[in-house]
């Protein structure tokens, strides 16, 4: 279902803007069930599943939230990132870089505290 265009439109297509434009399922009334311990939201209202959906819906979503964040967190505080060979093509427009390909670039890294800063 995730690759389908029917609920997803150019379904293949890397495009993280994708999700502004798309209703956020916590928005609005989510499909609630209690299976013995608790009122909970099934997720099962929503075409989009990361974690599944239903009774053996993902238990740890919000830990891998934690985890993600706290990886990002510590990649951008620890180390100073540069592309090395297309500097120039590195854009803030999206879709420039889309065009040049992300795959062109090369990125390295200088670890601040090696850098004593
Ligand atoms: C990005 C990270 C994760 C993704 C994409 C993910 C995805 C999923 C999915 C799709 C299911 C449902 C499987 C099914 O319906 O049969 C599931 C179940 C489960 N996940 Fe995750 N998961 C993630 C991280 C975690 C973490 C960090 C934990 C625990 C610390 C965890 C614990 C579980 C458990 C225990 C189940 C089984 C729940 C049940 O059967 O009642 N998951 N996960």
């Amino acid at each position: 279902m995730g690759k389908s265009d029917q609920y997803f439109p150019n379904a293949e297509l890397w495009d993280p803007h994708r999700w502004e434009s798309m209703a956020d399922p916590k928005d609005g009334e989510r499909e609630k069930m209690d299976y013995g311990y608790g009122l909970l939201s099934t997720g099962a209202d929503s075409t989009y599943l990361p974690f599944g959906a239903g009774r053996h819906r993902c238990i740890g979503e919000q830990f891998a939230y934690l985890q993600l964040s706290i990886v990002l967190i510590v990649m951008v505080r620890e180390f100073r990132l540069r592309n090395e060979d297309a500097w120039n093509l590195i854009s803030e427009d999206y879709w420039r870089n889309r065009l040049a390909g992300f795959s062109s670039f090369q990125i390295s890294h200088d670890n601040y505290r090696d850098a004593g800063s």
